[in-house]
């Protein structure tokens, strides 16, 4: 049996499939019609996958999300997220990938189509001229020219820009507003930028929305945004149903304020067929959400999705992550060798630094603090937390989520001040004003710990280890050495570090085997021992 097993709800691309299934430790189960016609199968399945990939019919709402207890990851072969429960994942640690860009240019050419279907009554004449009404039709059907008109793009991002190319070639004038538009990216697409959406709307001709729908752009469009715009003006939207108050929109349309609407989404989908937009006869164009669909799209957010889901349970790369930060193969490259040593570095802290800290941070010095190591910082904060909680509740997906619960402050800072390590990373916990450090480095391409509450030492990052704090005197390294001798502990590596200021050594001893309580009590007893711990990273 395969390592690790795919749910496949939605239908997607054939070579998406095939990408996956040929992995050897992958078992697919591509079920198309799953989420659109037996959803109420899904609560009774997900528990066996280790990662599910949907379109948009398939709903991965909060139960299902928790009925998945191997979930490890959710791909979207698509762009919008709405259908997921973002939160609801990440809380249960579950990554949500989406394919940004696979479907750009398909959805931006059909909400052009949709313009200028709508423009010219292609879908109702289309209609008429099939049911004989050629002549009739010929009169009733005249169209909007396009030419000179003032175009409001709302969401200026991937496939809002595509559209605004397109426009352009249209001779329209284009205004966008986009709350992450620059006004020298504004210049560089030769768009005028509007300060907000009602400026952009006010006098404008057409209006194309391409905003993900959100709690803040849920209904942009309403009665009041509505009137802003020209009268004659044209809605198009081949984004989400729920930007858009439909009522007021046909309520516009009626009152001749506005033109008419060119729609491929619904806010219920599908929408029923006595929706109230289809008894309008001119000037409006529908699509049963065919944005992406075409072969082209389908095959790249199929294979997008497949090779993004593969990656990511065979070599635990992540890209296009919107629920936590991506790592894709060049930066997992460069920065993977240090997760292992986050993980000790913060099962190191979970044993020596103080209960309940206000704050973990993780500092990286040298050439390292210019690399992504958003990753690396979590790691050390999951392995932190996992000490304290059962296996799996905690991972890199949640681990922000609950130490904010928790009041635990993860701090990432990078220092450029040299240090006799080409590259450190250092921990550190705090509570009030008590801190705690221990730092790593890799030295050629062997992780170590380099230092422990200030001092020096050198010590592998994973095994056994007792860590003691002692006078500073002769005799007790060797006692150490032979109440270990005598539970039969090996001693694999010894590290010796003082601190003159107060007379104190640490020993850092490596042994082959787990330290017994009975053994910890012998060495905390032993003369001159301060505080011992034993930890296994
Ligand atoms: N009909 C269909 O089949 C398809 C629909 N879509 C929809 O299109 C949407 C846009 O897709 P992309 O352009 O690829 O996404 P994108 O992420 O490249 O662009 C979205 C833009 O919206 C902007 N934005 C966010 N909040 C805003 C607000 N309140 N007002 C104005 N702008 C705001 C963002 O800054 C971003 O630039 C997706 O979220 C999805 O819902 C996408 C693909 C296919
Ligand atoms: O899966 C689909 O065809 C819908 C695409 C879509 O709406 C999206 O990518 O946001």
């Amino acid at each position: 049996m395969a390592k690790y097993r795919v749910l496949v709800s939605d239908p997607i691309s054939e070579i998406g499939v095939a990408a996956l299934e040929s992995h050897p430790d992958i078992d697919v189960d591509f079920i198309p019609d799953l989420g659109s016609k037996n959803a109420d199968k899904i609560p009774g399945m997900i528990a066996d996958y280790d990662a599910w990939i949907v379109r948009s019919q398939t709903k991965p709402n909060a139960e299902l999300i928790a009925k998945g207890t191997k979930l490890r990851a959710i791909g979207r072969a698509g762009v919008g997220v709405d259908n997921i429960d973002r939160q609801a994942a990440t809380d249960h640690g579950v990554i949500v990938m989406n394919t940004p860009t696979g479907n750009t240019i398909s959805t931006a050419e059909q909400a052009f189509t949709l313009m200028l279907a709508t423009a010219r009554n292609i879908g109702p004449a289309h209609a008429e001229v099939l049911k004989g009404n050629f002549v009739a039709a010929r009169k009733a059907y005249q169209g909007i020219e396009l030419n000179g008109k003032r175009l409001a793009v709302l969401g200026m991002g991937r496939i809002g820009s595509e559209f605004a190319k397109r426009a352009q070639a249209f001779n329209m004038q284009v205004v966008a507003y986009d709350p992450f538009l620059t006004q020298a990216r504004a210049d560089q697409l030769k768009v005028e930028l509007a300060a907000t959406p009602e400026a952009a709307l006010t006098g404008a001709d057409v209006v194309t929305l391409h905003v993900p729908l959100t709690d803040e752009t849920k209904h942009i469009l309403d009665e009041k945004s509505l009137a802003l715009m020209n009268k004659g003006a044209l809605v198009i939207n081949c984004a989400r149903g729920g930007l858009i108050d439909e009522p007021a929109l046909k309520a516009a349309i009626e009152s001749g304020h506005i033109a008419g609407c060119g729609l491929d989404v619904f806010e219920d989908e599908p929408p029923s067929a006595d929706h109230p937009l289809f008894s309008l006869g001119k000037h409006v164009t529908f699509t049963p959400h065919l944005g992406a669909s075409t072969n082209e799209a389908q095959e790249n957010v199929g294979i997008q999705v497949a090779e993004q889901i593969r990656d990511f349970l065979t070599t635990g790369e992540i890209r296009n992550a919107i629920n936590m930060p991506s790592l894709d193969a060049a930066a997992l490259a460069e920065v993977g060798p240090y997760l292992d040593l986050a993980a000790s570095l913060g099962k190191l802290l979970a044993k020596l630094g103080p209960e309940n800290p206000d704050s973990l941070r993780v500092s990286y010095h040298g050439p390292l603090a210019q690399k992504d190591t958003a990753l690396v910082s979590r790691t050390a904060l999951t392995a932190l937390l996992e000490a304290s909680r059962p296996d799996g509740q905690v991972n890199i997906v949640n681990v922000t989520s609950i130490a904010a619960q928790m009041g635990l402050d993860l701090i990432e800072s990078t220092i450029n001040a040299a240090t006799e390590y080409n590259e450190l990373v250092v921990a550190e916990l705090r509570k009030g004003d008590v801190r705690y450090r221990v730092a790593g480095t890799i030295i050629g391409k062997s992780p170590r710990i380099v230092e422990i509450d200030r001092l020096y030492v050198d010590t592998n990052i994973k095994g056994h280890f007792l860590i003691v704090r002692n006078d500073d005197r002769p005799g007790i390294v060797g006692a150490l050495g032979t109440l270990l001798g005598n539970s039969n502990q090996n001693i694999a590596n010894l590290s010796l570090a003082r601190n003159k200021s107060d007379g104190n050594a640490l020993t850092v001893i490596e042994v082959d085997a787990p330290l017994s309580e009975e053994l910890m009590s012998s060495i905390r007893a032993t003369p001159g021992v301060l505080s011992a711990t034993g930890a296994t990273l």
